[in-house]
């Protein structure tokens, strides 16, 4: 929707229209606001923090609304140790005795795409996480944005939390992509340009994108923190958010202020690569090294950034009649058990597994190097993920290349970074 202010009122973007909202007045950049929480969400690893500061230092009863509470069990899930195992069943019990209706087990999947997925993060809505990826829910509309463990306890007990209202970085996109390029590439561009500092305690605007799904819109949104940015909210507009009810007060609005303005030709993009141990380390895929080929012995396809249905059957696409090559290991763990699932109904999962992939539980497997593939020094991995920092996803003595599914796929048969368009259509 565009919308044209009140007449009285400056335009605002739209991380200013929400927390208006959220805090009852109009407020714009630069003002602290105190506002309302629509959701709060705490997963696994920073849940028993953020129980221990609600019942103990905060001494709360209970949460301030349970519909408005989600809970997650996705970090390391299974569980990897008893230490874990122990944790986990602090927080699942706790979940219980409050009677939460948002609480997702083991293997329902990573929390930002099951919150997504839910529809529990929705235009408009003001969503806080003890999770830095949290920027995702803004594929929705919503202002996501991460919290600690104490500011989510504080919400948790109150319904309530501080902000300063974000200046706005605005990403205007014009054009198509082109076959082998994906919305991941975009994410990584925008890494390029802005920098990994380019947005901190920004917000981010994605115009132009009304062509992207919503698991595209995730694709940026999720990757938003990674320019430093507390919030990236894609504009309300384009099919994907046709099924949404997007509030009357709640669109672009011409002439809102913008600190800069980063244009992207969407035709003219190359698939990208992020090299390590940075993610706004990124060159064209082609110039990554000078040209020279990079072997690769891990391809690990999935988490909230890339490890949707699209993605797998983007990658099912390339591996179809195609073996992954000897040497190679190529790990999927699914976003969540309903993108499983999809997976399992279209044959993209027989297609993965007959490339020889290896399937983990939905959740955020290998991500954070916990569990379900973490990588042996000397390992050499194109990873679909946000991060790859030393030591992300194991031995600090790894090295984690960021691509797209399609490029993982394409990778994973050659044992070499490669390009998609450099196979072809898939054989069989
Ligand atoms: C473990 C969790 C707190 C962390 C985050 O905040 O993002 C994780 O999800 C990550 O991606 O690094
Ligand atoms: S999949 Fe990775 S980036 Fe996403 S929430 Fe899980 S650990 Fe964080």
């Amino acid at each position: 929707m565009t919308l044209s202010p009140p007449q009285t009122q400056p335009a605002q973007t739209l991380a200013e229209q929400i927390l208006s909202h959220a805090c009852g007045r109009p407020t714009f950049a630069g003002e602290v606001v105190t506002c309302a929480v629509d959701l709060a969400m705490v997963h696994d690893s920073i849940a028993p923090a953020v129980i221990r500061i609600l019942t103990g230092d905060l001494g709360a009863a209970g949460v301030w609304d349970r519909e408005r509470v989600a809970v997650a069990i996705d970090h390391v899930a299974p569980a990897a140790t008893i230490q874990t195992a122990t944790a986990q069943d602090g927080v699942r019990r706790w979940a219980i005795e409050q009677d939460l209706p948002h609480f997702f087990e083991t293997g329902r999947g990573i929390c930002h795409q099951v919150i997504l997925e839910e529809r529990l993060a929705r235009p408009g809505m003001l969503v806080v996480g003890s999770d830095s990826h949290s920027t995702a829910y803004g594929a929705a509309g919503a202002f996501g944005t991460g919290m600690g463990a104490t500011d989510i306890a504080l919400a948790l007990a109150t319904g309530q939390t501080w902000l300063r209202v974000p200046e706005t970085v605005l990403v205007r996109a014009r054009g198509e992509l082109r076959p082998g390029v994906s919305a991941k590439d975009v994410a990584l561009h925008i890494a390029r340009e802005l920098r990994a500092d380019g947005a901190t305690y920004e917000a981010v605007e994605y115009h132009g994108f009304d062509a992207f799904t919503l698991g595209e819109r995730t694709t940026l949104t999720s990757m938003a923190v990674e320019v430093g940015a507390k919030a990236g909210i894609v504009a309300p507009t384009g099919p994907a958010l046709a099924s949404y009810d997007v509030p009357e007060w709640f669109g672009v609005q011409p002439g809102a202020s913008y600190r800069r303005v980063l244009e992207v030709d969407l035709g003219a993009l190359e698939p990208q690569i992020a090299a390590p141990s940075f993610v706004d380390n990124v060159t064209d895929l082609g110039a990554v090294a000078g040209g020279d080929p990079i072997a690769v012995n891990v391809v690990y396809l999935g988490t909230c950034t890339n490890g949707r249905h699209e993605d797998m059957a983007a990658a099912a696409r390339i591996l179809r009649g195609r073996r992954v090559a000897r040497g190679v290991r190529l790990i999927v763990v699914p976003a969540s058990s309903q993108a499983l699932q999809q997976a399992a109904e279209d044959g993209t999962l027989s297609v993965l597994l007959e490339a020889g992939a290896a399937i983990g539980t939905p959740g955020c497997g290998a991500c954070i190097g916990r569990h379900m593939g973490v990588l042996a020094p000397g390992d050499v991995c194109l990873f679909t993920g946000n991060r790859n920092f030393r030591g992300r996803m194991g031995s600090p003595e790894a090295q984690i290349y960021l691509g797209s599914p399609e490029v993982a796929a394409a990778t994973a048969v050659t044992g070499f970074l490669t390009d998609p368009r450099a196979l072809g259509a898939s054989p069989a």
